[in-house]
């Protein structure tokens, strides 16, 4: 299958979670980070990120350098690239920031069960693509991602999608910043949650690098996947 070189960027606290146990956005990392986070973002052809992250942060998913938005426009992209929201019932709302922030070409992949009249109201907003039957069917997605001339995607979370695309074998590089503080929470959404691996099956990584940053970590990790 043809996809796009994926990974996945997170920031997580000391203890592993991505945010609150209500699920509010925290900051984890600080300006350098960020500024390393944007600096992925300008480098990518796509963002993606899961339904459940647009209902919780409401995040824009731009470029926030000016600089590196006019670098973009002279190589003839978009400011942006392109925005993807993985959403099986076109939950998405149509006044999400993604859909009101920044320049740049929306996708919403949703299942062929998605209520008709919700994929009718974010057409208005967003290219829709259809990929599985009652949940995004991720490797098509992928598939699909790619044809649209997709390269580079780099997911930006949550911990539902993390899990659903790693242990579908879709994942090529994982950068964790590990931050210094201390969330905690039994139900705190962690950097791959899902059902999990069975019995004691786990997915290998190899450690590409570790960085200090200000007072936390980046690990970068290359995944291995089965063949
Ligand atoms: N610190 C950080 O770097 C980041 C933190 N976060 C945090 O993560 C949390 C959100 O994570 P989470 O709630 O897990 O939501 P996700 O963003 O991971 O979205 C999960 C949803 O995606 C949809 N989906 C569609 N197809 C699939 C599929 N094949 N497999 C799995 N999911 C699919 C599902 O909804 P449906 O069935 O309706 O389609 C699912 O509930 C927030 O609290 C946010 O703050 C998020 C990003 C970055
Ligand atoms: N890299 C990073 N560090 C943190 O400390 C964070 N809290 C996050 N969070 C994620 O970034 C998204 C916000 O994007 P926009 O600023 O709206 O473009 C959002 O989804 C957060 O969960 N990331």
């Amino acid at each position: 299958m043809d996809r796009p070189f994926i990974f996945i960027n997170s920031a997580m606290s000391a203890d592993g979670k991505i945010s609150t146990w209500q699920r509010k956005q925290v900051r984890i990392s600080g300006a350098i980070d960020f500024d390393r986070v944007d600096r992925l973002r300008c480098g990518s052809d796509a963002i993606m990120v899961g339904i459940g992250t647009v209902l919780a942060d409401d995040p824009s998913l731009t470029v926030k350098s000016v600089q590196r938005k006019i670098e973009r426009k002279e190589k003839g992209f978009d400011e942006n690239p392109v925005r993807v929201i993985i959403d099986s019932q076109a939950r998405t709302p149509i006044d999400a920031d993604i859909f009101k922030k920044g320049e740049g070409r929306r996708i919403v992949v949703v299942s062929s069960s998605a209520p008709s009249e919700n994929v009718k109201a974010l057409r208005r907003k967003a290219m829709v693509i259809i990929a599985g039957e009652s949940r995004v069917d991720l490797p098509d997605a992928m598939e699909q991602l790619y044809l649209l001339g997709i390269n580079r995607l780099m997911v930006e979370g949550g911990a539902t999608l993390n899990w659903a695309m790693l242990s579908s074998g879709l994942v090529d590089e994982i950068y964790t910043f590990v931050g210094n503080v201390i969330i905690g929470g039994q139900v705190a959404p962690t950097l791959v949650d899902g059902e999990g691996f069975k019995d004691t099956s786990t997915l290998p990584l190899e450690l590409i690098s570790a960085e200090k940053i200000e007072q936390g970590i980046l690990l970068k990790w290359k995944v291995l996947n089965f063949q």
